[in-house]
């Protein structure tokens, strides 16, 4: 069969997006983990952190499902959303809507760019769960903030949150971010581990200067990528209750891939992400796949947008301001 697809990014955060609303495709999930396996493979001819698979919803305007590299689905993707969300609303032709995601459905709408012209999506990120029964987390305790976790590190203080996918997140020197540190930690609890039998997001974070942080993370089911939408929600959330940063305020966001702005609200004791930031198109492509053996796809076509080429200088932006603080201080 041939399927019609778009590779696009949020953060350089790369995905290959899959319409099953124009298209009639009828997959079953065991399609969409091999698919996921195949097309994302880096030593394929496509190569992504992700799919997203867009589909009809009976409850929203859209639904969206994200497929991990290594075949796993998870429950939300921000960086994901935002590409999906673009493609949503020029679809149905719409500033703004609902999309359903695997637990909750979410606001997506069409943004002010953050830099120059580049297409900016805004997403909600929430639900917020501090309940370490929701990662789920295995310690004999309700929630874990800012707080030594002995089986991961002498010294670092870790928080854990799902958005609804858990992410662990420490915030650390710039040193500790050019150090295996990390690496080490994300391999543990993304293995056979008793602390997180289904893996977890694991961000180090770098605070900036107010209103500004970097975060680098270790992605469950992919491994380090250029940026993570929720975990960049996640880190803007635990920057402000560490009163790093503050509710209400927009906070610059740095990461290898690029920089987005998360709006971090506060009502009472609930916490919801405004995350906003680029949705960019690389490529139109038409694979040619059989689903016995999808490892054999092929593309038949394939047809570049020119829209890389505003976003090379937001990552020439974010290299000035990034090198000197976190790869040569
Ligand atoms: N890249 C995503 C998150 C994708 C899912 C994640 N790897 C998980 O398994 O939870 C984002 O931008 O949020």
């Amino acid at each position: 069969m041939n399927i019609q697809l778009i590779k696009c990014h949020g953060s350089n955060n790369d995905f290959i997006l899959i319409d099953e609303i124009t298209n009639f495709y009828s997959f079953t999930d065991l399609d969409r983990e091999n698919i996921a396996l195949a097309l994302c493979d880096r030593n394929s001819s496509l190569g992504a952190d992700g799919i997203l698979f867009v589909m009809k919803s009976e409850v929203a305007d859209a639904k969206m499902r994200i497929f991990n590299a290594d075949g796993s689905e998870a429950s939300m993707c921000g960086n994901g959303l935002r590409c999906a969300g673009r493609y949503l609303c020029e679809l149905l032709q719409k500033d703004e809507l609902i999309v359903e995601t695997l637990k909750v459905n979410l606001h997506v709408k069409k943004a002010e760019p953050i830099f120059q012209q580049i297409p900016t999506y805004q997403v909600e990120i929430s639900p917020v769960l501090f309940q370490l029964d929701q990662l789920p987390m295995n310690l004999p305790r309700e929630t874990l903030f800012n707080e030594k976790v002995s089986e991961l590190s002498q010294d670092l203080l870790f928080s854990a949150v799902a958005v609804p996918n858990p992410h662990l997140i420490t915030y650390v020197d710039a040193e500790v971010i050019r150090s295996n540190v990390q690496k080490n930690i994300a391999e543990y609890v993304n293995g056979p581990n008793d602390l997180f039998p289904d893996g977890v997001n694991v961000s180090f974070v770098h605070f900036m200067q107010k209103d500004r942080i970097y975060v680098r993370t270790y992605e469950r089911g992919v491994g380090f990528t250029n940026a993570c939408g929720t975990a960049m929600s996640a880190s803007s959330l635990i920057s402000c209750l560490l009163e790093l940063n503050e509710f209400e305020k927009g906070i610059e966001v740095f990461t290898n891939g690029g920089k987005v702005r998360c709006v971090v609200h506060k009502n009472k004791e609930e916490y919801k992400i405004d995350l906003i930031g680029n949705a960019t198109y690389l490529y139109n492509a038409e694979i040619s796949i059989d689903l016995k053996h999808p490892e054999n796809f092929s593309v038949v076509q394939k047809t570049d947008t020119a829209e890389q080429v505003g976003y090379e200088q937001l990552e020439a932006h974010v290299k000035e301001i990034i090198d000197p603080v976190i790869f040569s201080s």
